[in-house]
């Protein structure tokens, strides 16, 4: 995308329709949990599902919590090496992956709000790699430091690549879509530097 302070790539129909389909129901039995953050003290569930796997030892911190990854499954690890090297290709250098945090918004009213993944333990530059599949789905960005926003639909299987100073520039949110009644789950691979424990 030709945004400025940003490294962003958007490929619709990475996958065909059956393949999709397919992801989709392998990826509805992976260990979705609701979260349960404390805001001010109080009790607030996160709007949407999610599930973290990753290589033996990696974790990380949200809200002052630490969640550590689940053991690799099938249908991750097929696509954790498949994914890298689509993104070596479209960057041009070697990435590698040693998490998946997923999404599962069970329609139009889960969502996530603003935020950049700049976590310490995502490094400088880190490379999100954003698989999509089920509902169709807007996701904005905003600059940190303009006044300037994009819009993206998200499609059924696709790809989102952000990289780059995309995290230090901008922040980026799904919002809630009230006439989508259908599911969407989101893979986000990522490396994660974690400090001894
Ligand atoms: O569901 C999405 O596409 C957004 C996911 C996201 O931003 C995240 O997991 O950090
Ligand atoms: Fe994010």
């Amino acid at each position: 995308m030709p945004w400025q302070d940003s490294d962003v790539y958007y490929f619709p129909n990475l996958f065909s329709l059956s393949e999709s389909r397919h992801y989709f129901r392998l990826l509805e039995s992976l260990n979705w949990q609701q979260e349960t953050l404390n805001l001010y003290n109080r009790e607030v569930k996160t709007p949407r599902l999610q599930s973290f796997y990753g290589d033996n030892g990696v974790y990380y911190t949200y809200s002052g919590q630490r969640f550590d990854a689940t053991e690799w499954v099938q249908v991750l690890s097929c696509l954790k090496p498949w994914l890298a090297s689509t993104c070596s290709q479209v960057l041009g250098r070697t990435i590698q992956f040693n998490a998946m945090l997923g999404n599962y918004y069970r329609d139009g009213n889960d969502n996530m709000g603003w935020h950049a993944d700049d976590e310490p333990e995502l490094g400088q530059e880190p490379v999100i790699a954003s698989l999509n599949f089920g509902a169709a789905r807007d996701f904005k960005f905003k600059h940190k430091f303009s006044s300037q926003q994009h819009n993206l639909l998200l499609e059924n299987g696709s790809l989102l690549i952000m990289a780059g100073k995309t995290q230090q520039f901008w922040y980026h949110s799904l919002p809630k879509r009230m006439r989508v009644a259908e599911p969407r789950i989101n893979l986000t691979f990522r490396y994660l530097i974690n400090s001894p424990k």
